[in-house]
């Protein structure tokens, strides 16, 4: 096959005015490891395979675009995290899959069959969780306004834990436990004032906002001792998230600090310990060469040793800690692979790529000017790098897959499209915009595949259109 290369280097706009686009790199056919799957290989016919998968043949049998998840590597990262804990009781497990990132009922079988608790925040998930039997005991339900309809279901179903985010939610869920003899175990979600440093959208600790009882602000002292009020709820401890996408792990720290603070002041008040610390999720990952995460075991052992050390300064037993990563486990085991259809060549601005999906499987770009590292999968090039803009099919020029990205310059319509780190965030958050249909996702392992959820249909549009 011939392909016409496109003119190469950077000649564009966005290097003029510096905005940060790292140099092309050394080799356009190498997979940097931190960003792709751990199974992510380049055969020695050119083409990506994933957990022995060649993505060629995936897109042959389930069509483009597609997710694919590594189902070893979501594993393997989520028993890492939960051997950073050390012993445990299996029944509690320290460690809660933020399911919010991706979901469906085989990932809830893998996190129980793993020993993970699951983070649950809306009747759909709760209601997915329990399809797939999820043990409803390691389940901690979360939410800024969860209706009463979906309080009553977790209550029946006896999920773990409760997270009270608002006084009108401390008398409800009180009053309907009540109505039904049951005694909830329930924790206060708190405001630790942190500006995590990350994308505003998703830091959720600093004063103004939606999310949980502001610390300084003496609303979480004051929601402490509304429940205290109520015995139908059976208060175990305080929630602290801080945000998302984080990598400076001082802001958990100051969160440990003032979490463990507040639990001594509700000692000195009222005289209870509270045996519970949930410090929530938000650990960063590598989306391209330019982040450098920390790793489940340096996170766990810093976060353990704040807490001891700031326990043992009020007094107080250690409380069991726990964690909700949702990114760090699911984000890069996932890839989303896509084919391209145009590549257009605006002279001294810009070449975009054009790919068969975008914004309706991955917002994240548009939402939060997400960056994301890409590869032509289905073969390597030899071709001089090209700054390139991969852009999807939607009736929007915000339509951006990756806004700045190295590729062959001799890509061309046919050639399949990798881009890492899209198993968080990416399916749980897609739409039908355009009326496209959301792509399926397929677990791949040991060179088989197995599709999660199927691709959308136009059947399935229409099911919901009454006429
Ligand atoms: C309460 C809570 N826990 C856990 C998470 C998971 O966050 P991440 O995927 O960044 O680990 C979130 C999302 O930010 C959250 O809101
Ligand atoms: N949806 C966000 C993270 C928010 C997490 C939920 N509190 C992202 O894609 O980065």
């Amino acid at each position: 096959m011939s392909r016409a290369a496109h003119p190469a280097g950077p000649r564009y706009a966005d290097v003029l005015h510096g905005s940060g686009v790292p140099a092309p790199p050394a080799d356009l056919n190498a997979l940097e490891a931190k960003v792709w799957p751990s199974s992510a290989r380049r055969e020695e016919d050119g083409q990506i395979t994933i957990g022995g998968v060649p993505l060629r043949r995936l897109a042959e049998e389930q069509g483009t675009p597609a997710y694919v998840i590594d189902e070893a590597d979501w594993r393997m990262r989520a028993r890492a995290w939960l051997a950073a804990f050390g012993d445990h009781d299996p029944a509690e497990p320290p460690v809660h899959y933020a399911s919010k990132a991706f979901l469906s009922k085989a990932v809830a079988r893998w996190a129980a069959q793993e020993g993970l608790g699951l983070d649950v925040c809306s009747g759909g998930e709760l209601a997915t969780a329990l399809a797939a039997q999820f043990p409803a005991h390691r389940l901690t339900f979360h939410g800024n306004n969860k209706s009463s309809a979906e309080l009553v279901r977790a209550l029946e179903a006896g999920v773990g834990r409760i997270v009270l985010d608002s006084f009108e939610e401390i008398d409800r869920l009180a009053g309907l436990a009540a109505d039904r003899g049951l005694r909830p175990r329930v924790m206060v979600r708190v405001t630790v004032g942190v500006e995590a440093h990350t994308h505003e959208f998703i830091a959720t600790a600093h004063e103004d906002q939606k999310f949980g009882f502001s610390l300084s602000g003496g609303l979480a002292a004051e929601a402490v001792r509304r429940v205290l009020k109520h015995d139908a709820l059976d208060l175990v401890g305080i929630h602290s998230h801080i945000g998302s996408q984080i990598f400076d792990t001082s802001g958990f720290e100051v969160a440990a600090h003032r979490a463990v603070g507040l639990v001594a002041a509700i000692r000195d008040e009222h005289g209870i310990r509270l045996p519970e610390l949930d410090l929530g999720g938000g650990l960063g990952i590598a989306y391209t060469s330019e982040d450098d995460p920390a790793d489940a075991f340096d996170i766990v052992a810093g976060l353990k040793a704040i807490v001891a050390r700031e326990c043992f300064g009020y007094g107080l037993a250690v409380p069991r800690l726990t964690v909700e990563p949702g990114r760090a486990i699911a984000g890069t085991p996932g890839i989303t692979l896509y084919e391209v259809g145009t590549v257009k060549q605006l002279d001294g601005l810009r070449t975009y790529v054009s790919v068969d999906g975008g914004m309706s499987d991955n917002i994240r770009t548009a939402l939060y000017d997400a960056a994301y590292t890409c590869a032509l999968a289905s073969r390597n090039s030899d071709a001089a790098p090209m700054l390139a803009r991969v852009v999807g099919k939607h009736c929007e020029s915000g339509d951006i897959v990756v806004r700045d990205t190295w590729l062959p310059s001799d890509i061309t319509a046919g050639d399949l499209l990798a881009v890492a780190a899209t198993g968080a965030y990416c399916r749980s958050m897609a739409s039908n915009y355009n009326h496209a249909l959301r792509p399926p996702v397929v677990a791949v392992d040991g060179g088989d595949t197995r599709v999660l959820l199927r691709r959308e249909t136009e059947v399935d549009l229409l099911a919901l259109d009454l006429g």
